[in-house]
């Protein structure tokens, strides 16, 4: 069957256990929200329809992984593959902002060089509960050459903007390759692995989830 797309383009989501990346997804993909929280096993990959840009055909992948210390084997494995990357902590949690630090060495260690990362502190609705001010993620984010965005999946606050954002630094990452492309025939394309995976669990793992969030 002919490819609906030219180009495949993998973000990665990470951070601690329930900082809300999940969430983030599901509310980027499926406009929806869950008040559960249900441990993500390994990782899960979940599409968005086909975007159209300069002329040509963007799927995203997004890869929702596990943020528990026992899954850390298996999610790991997804960042060589990754072309973006959003590091996840809670405004609610400073040890979820502490351990950002830990996230992006492991990003330094396995992801590919010139992969793209963004900031987000999620629960920016939870005013009343938070522990990391706005200008320590704006402060970190500095330090690591990185954009930053509050968000809330529960609000839909800066849901769109923070994805958008790291689809346009992926764009212009890959802008060389995708010149190329242009020009020849889609269906060499190889900037990614160009494959079907939309519902699929990503991956060895399966996930407990009965939804996406
Ligand atoms: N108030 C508030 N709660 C949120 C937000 N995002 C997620 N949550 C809640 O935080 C909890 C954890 O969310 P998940 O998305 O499952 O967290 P996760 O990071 O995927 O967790 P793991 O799969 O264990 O790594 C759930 O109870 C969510 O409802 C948010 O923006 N605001």
């Amino acid at each position: 069957m002919a490819k609906q797309y030219d180009v495949l383009f993998r973000l990665l989501l990470i951070g601690d256990s329930g900082v809300g990346k999940t969430c983030l997804l599901c509310r980027f993909t499926d406009n929806e929200f869950h008040s559960s929280h249900i441990s993500t096993i390994g990782a899960v990959a979940k599409m968005r329809n086909v975007v159209e840009t300069s002329g040509l055909k963007l799927r995203l992948c997004k890869v929702d992984t596990a943020g528990q210390e026992r899954y850390q084997t298996i999610t790991k494995q997804y960042y060589r593959r990754a072309q973006g990357i959003f590091l996840v902590y809670d405004i609610s949690s400073e040890r979820s902002y502490q351990h950002i630090m830990k996230w992006v060495s492991d990003v330094d260690e396995y992801a590919p060089e010139g992969v793209q990362k963004i900031l987000i502190g999620n629960k920016a609705d939870e005013e009343q509960k938070r522990q990391v001010g706005r200008e320590q993620g704006q402060q970190l984010a500095k330090e690591y050459g990185m954009d930053f965005y509050e968000t809330s999946a529960c609000t839909n606050l800066n849901i769109k903007e923070s994805f958008t954002r790291l689809t346009e630094l992926v764009l212009q990452a890959h802008r060389k390759e995708l010149e190329g492309l242009q020009t020849r025939a889609s269906n060499e394309l190889t900037l990614a692995e160009l494959e079907e995976e939309e519902g699929k669990p990503e991956g060895p793992a399966n996930s407990s989830k009965t939804c996406w969030c």
